[in-house]
């Protein structure tokens, strides 16, 4: 997909954009209350391991976050979300990790870039926090701008769109400028639909569909489908599983992974996924497809 805005440079990842195929994102979230894997890596050590075993199960980096952005979730302190992410940040980029620290706080990126983050993911796409923009500017590391319209305690109100690909796509295109004119470098940018994020279970797909939609904004594009909600609605009623309710978080990998796929065939920078090894398959297999369609 030569010149197709998934192989364009991301500043501070030289071995990570331009390889012509769909990155794997592995999840190491350091929190009681994350909607699928709550509580699971809560501790230092148990959140190193699993970014570890992350690795070894196909992921390219790793996404370490330490506030959950679960809907109606409550927001950490500062300082919790800094005990929480920074020490398994350090320990993982000194095993050679390339890591991502997803904050909505400037205070906290500049000190996981110090620690060794190459990339920050910022849910809010800077709307969280002004301090963002600059923070980002001035560490040229990448920078992850999620379409946002509000914290985990108002999210699900503001869901409310004329035509959500192209009010996605508009409203993303508005960060990007905001960010460009803070001194911040196209290249640093990736963008992401914010999948779950005031975004109802049938306003995802229409995004998923069009990912073309925010590729003409010409940045790479991450995909982050992993496990959520819409998911849960639409295997509500798969054989073994009550049809009155979402089917469970951890039954919704294998529909993970059939995203993973299409995603990459679709022209996805990356995936941002809690099971590696399925989407990590399933991009393999994508590429395959892809590359031998376009052998003709
Ligand atoms: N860039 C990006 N970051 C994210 N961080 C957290 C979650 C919520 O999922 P989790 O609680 O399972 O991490 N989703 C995204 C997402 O879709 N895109």
């Amino acid at each position: 997909m030569s010149g197709h805005p998934r192989d364009a440079e991301v500043a501070g990842l030289p071995g990570l954009s331009g390889t012509g195929r769909c990155l794997v994102m592995g999840v190491v979230n350091i929190t009681p209350d994350s909607f699928s894997d709550g509580g699971e890596w809560f501790e230092p050590e148990a959140g190193v391991q699993h970014g570890l075993d992350l690795l070894a199960e196909g992921a390219d980096l790793l996404d370490v976050g330490g506030e959950s952005t679960r809907p109606g979730s409550a927001r950490v302190s500062e300082d919790e979300e800094l005990r929480r992410v920074i020490p398994v940040i350090g320990r993982l980029a000194a095993h050679g990790a390339v890591v991502s620290v997803d904050t909505t706080r400037a205070s906290v990126a500049q000190r996981a870039v110090e620690a060794g983050a190459r990339l920050v993911n910022d849910v809010s796409g800077g709307l969280a926090d002004p301090r963002m923009a600059h923070v980002v500017a001035d560490t040229g590391v990448a920078y992850v701008a999620m379409h946002w319209r509000g914290h985990a305690d108002v999210m699900d109100g503001l869901e409310v769109y004329d035509d959500v690909v192209a009010d996605v796509r508009d409203e993303l295109s508005a960060r990007l400028d905001v960010l460009l004119a803070a001194g911040v470098d196209q290249k640093q940018v990736v963008l992401d639909p914010g999948l779950g994020f005031s975004k109802a279970g049938a306003l995802n797909w229409p995004l998923l569909a069009h990912l073309d939609a925010l590729h003409s904004l010409g940045r790479p594009v991450l995909v982050g489908a992993s496990r959520k909600r819409f998911l849960g609605h639409l295997l509500a009623g798969s054989p073994g599983l009550p049809a009155d309710e979402p089917a469970p978080p951890l039954a919704r990998d294998d529909a993970t992974a059939a995203i993973s796929a299409l995603a990459a065939a679709a022209g996805a920078w990356a995936v941002r996924v809690h099971a590696a090894r399925a989407s990590a398959d399933a991009v393999r297999v994508a590429d395959a497809w892809t590359s031998a369609g376009l052998a003709g």
